[in-house]
């Protein structure tokens, strides 16, 4: 028997970087997915590795379990309901892990994943062999919460096969997870994400395992219904960047001018905290959706404003702002900035012709548009093959 769980991707609408430093954000689930596949060898199989395939990288890992027992030997009967961090020795046996399958130099950005899928397998299930496949429809570290999704996907799917999990292992198709069982795989999520991003804030694992849209402050969730269908034009850059470099950059300018950056963060919170009550408010007729639509760009304006104060904007993301208001549309970076992923607001009314003629310009610039559906369901996960 084999499971596969899939994560969504996100978009922050407004309060990233500032919620890293506790304020509030707002996010919605994406409908593109990061699906990770476990499969246990059969007793006839001679098999004592644990294989990482990276299929739509190309990349294949392996580790003999010997190996992996002998690094992280301390690790034998974790408790898989207790949520742990990699710290101290343990992040240097798995970098050790990570290093002597030379990945190359090109893709040395994806070291920190393959870090926190070992980190999740073993803690999650002990030194077995076994084979874990990735895809993802997710573009990478471009501010679409790559990170996230492969987390989320990961500790979704190493859970289903343990003790903390009873699952209908015959449900054919896609099943949910009930409220307790997402609430351990998010924390283990976040320990993934910590591996990744250095100091998350916790928004993109949360979004991703509870999918719709989330209001998130210091660790809590509150989710929304938007009573409005938001369409976002997401333009990619494809300026490569790294989170966990930019959130170091706004700490640093935060150490740097405590006070100034301390009202910025402020203003960010007011910023979602408006953003949140107009999304939810209910809007009868054209004339509300189309005054909310008006208030949301104008939020989502102030909120680039800051970011750039924060220093993660971009040339890149600059150009986008600029060719989208030749349109009159509001932008926003979206994640991490520094490249990566920009939003713009889609008004209800706005017709056909002209988000096509947006799209073609922003083509020209060598950019990739597209518009994913935002808002669906989060982490699920699904079982085949016999018992
Ligand atoms: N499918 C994947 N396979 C391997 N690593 C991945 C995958 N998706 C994400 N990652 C890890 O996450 C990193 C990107 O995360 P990050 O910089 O936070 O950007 P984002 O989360 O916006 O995509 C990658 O460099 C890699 O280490
Ligand atoms: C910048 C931040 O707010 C969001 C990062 O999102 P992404 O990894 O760029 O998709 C960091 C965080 O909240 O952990
Ligand atoms: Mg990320």
């Amino acid at each position: 028997m084999e499971v596969t769980a899939r994560a969504p991707g996100k978009i922050i609408l407004s309060g990233e970087h500032a919620v890293v430093h506790g304020t509030t954000a707002v996010a919605a689930s994406i409908n593109l997915y990061t699906s990770i596949t476990l499969r246990f060898p059969s007793p006839s199989e001679t098999n004592d590795t644990l294989k990482l395939h990276l299929k739509d990288i190309g990349l294949e890992f392996s580790w003999p379990i010997g190996r992996i027992k002998e690094a992280l030997s301390e690790l034998d009967g974790i408790d898989c309901s207790t949520p742990t961090t990699c710290s101290g020795k343990f992040a240097e046996s798995i970098s050790a892990l990570v290093e002597e399958q030379n990945i190359p130099e090109a893709k040395i950005a994806l070291a920190s994943g393959v870090s926190a899928f070992l980190w999740l397998y073993t803690c999650i299930q002990g030194f077995k062999p076994a084979t874990v496949t990735v895809t993802s429809e997710l573009p990478l570290g471009s501010g679409l919460g790559s990170s996230a999704a492969i987390c989320v996907a990961l500790s979704a799917t190493f859970l289903a096969f343990s003790k903390s999990m009873s699952l209908d292992k015959g449900h054919q198709g896609w099943l949910d997870f009930g409220e307790n069982e997402l609430e351990l795989l998010n924390k283990w999520a976040f320990e993934g994400e910590k591996i990744i991003h250095g100091k998350p804030s916790g928004i993109d694992n949360t979004v991703s395992t509870y999918g719709n849209m989330i209001k998130f402050k210091s660790g809590s969730l509150t989710r929304m219904k938007s009573a409005v269908p938001l369409r976002m034009l997401i333009t990619n850059t494809k300026v490569g960047r790294n989170t966990k470099a930019l959130v170091a950059g706004v700490s640093e300018r935060t150490l740097r001018h405590p006070d100034a950056m301390t009202s910025v963060f402020n203003a960010v919170d007011s910023i979602s905290k408006d953003l949140s009550t107009i999304i939810q408010a209910p809007a009868p007729d054209e004339i509300s959706v189309t005054e909310k639509e008006e208030k949301v760009g104008e939020l989502m304006e102030m909120n680039q404003g800051l970011l750039q104060c924060m220093g993660v904007s971009h040339a890149s993301i600059e150009t986008v702002l600029r060719t989208t208001l030749k349109f009159k549309l509001t932008s926003k970076l979206t994640g991490a900035g520094g490249g990566g992923c920009v939003l713009t607001l889609l008004p209800t009314l706005l017709s056909g012709t002209v988000v096509d003629k947006v799209i073609a310009e922003l083509e020209t610039c060598g950019f990739q548009c597209l518009i994913a559906g935002i808002g669906g369901k989060g982490v699920q996960v699904s079982f085949s093959g016999s018992p």
